[in-house]
């Protein structure tokens, strides 16, 4: 039977769509609940909320959710695990599939997340907490414009099944540099450090996730450049050495 007429293989690209468009959605959900928790707004669990336990317990606990979010998030974005996964799955899923993971591991650290409520620090001043929660505000806008500069819909999965659906060829990734970019390596990141770090009332708990996502943030932006170099090359060499990671540079190197 031709390829084309066989019922299985049409019906695969649009299983695939549905599959990437619930993936995407459980990852909006995730994000979402990420703020909520983060912040302590509209969630029914916090990462103030729960039974408390001995704060070592609850320090052990914690880091070994934060650890199993950057193993997770990390591996699974390395060239040789997307070849292995590929014997599995198809590659335009691959991506979708990162990302239920990541909204599961995700989900697991909300689940299981041990508060430490003591204070570190709770500033009081109407002008400085709205300040804070400002900024807190602005780190999550800073990273949904990112998603947007780089490729929102292809960084969650949903183009690549999009393109198998329409049965267009799966594109090359394009370097970009658009507005943020041109300022930070990585803006998406600094939206992160800025929402995890800016709160008018930082708990220890709080602080235990601020603390390892940073190191986590830290630690996978070294294995992601060095991926962007081997995609890029030169290009994204130069642009090291022109823009600052995370900090805007203000002495431009010349030449
Ligand atoms: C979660 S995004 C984070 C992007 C960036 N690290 C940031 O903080 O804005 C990770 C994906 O973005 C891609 N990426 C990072 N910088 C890029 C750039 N300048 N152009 C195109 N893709 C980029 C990486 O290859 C990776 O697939």
């Amino acid at each position: 039977m031709n390829i084309k007429n066989n019922p299985d293989r049409r019906a695969a690209p649009a299983i695939g769509l549905a599959y990437s468009t619930c993936c995407y959605l459980a990852f909006l959900f995730t994000c979402l609940y990420l703020i909520g928790f983060v912040g302590s707004v509209v969630v029914p669990k916090s990462i103030n909320d729960g039974p408390l336990v001995a704060w070592p317990t609850a320090v052990l606990v914690d880091s070994v959710l934060i650890i199993l979010f950057g193993v997770q998030h990390s591996l699974m974005a390395r060239k040789g695990f997307k070849r292995w996964l590929a014997a599995f799955i198809p590659a335009p899923a691959e991506r979708s599939t990162y990302v239920l993971l990541s909204s599961l591991v995700l989900g697991m650290m909300f689940w299981l997340w041990q508060p430490i409520p003591d204070s570190v620090w709770e500033v009081e001043t109407v002008w400085a907490k709205t300040l804070l929660t400002g900024l807190f505000w602005l780190g999550w806008g800073i990273v949904l414009l990112a998603t947007f500069l780089i490729s929102h819909f292809e960084l969650f999965g949903l183009k690549q099944a999009i393109d198998r659906w329409r049965n267009t060829p799966q594109q090359a990734p394009i370097f970009r540099t658009p507005l943020l970019y041109k300022i930070v390596r990585h803006p998406l990141y600094l939206g992160f450090l800025i929402a995890f770090w800016a709160t008018p009332h930082m708990t220890v708990g709080h602080l235990v996730f601020a603390l390892g996502m940073s190191v986590y943030l830290f630690i996978g932006v070294r294995f992601e450049e060095r991926d962007l170099v081997v995609l890029f090359g030169e290009r994204y060499r130069r642009y090291q050495s022109e823009v600052g990671m995370v900090v805007p540079r203000l002495n431009k190197p010349r030449g």
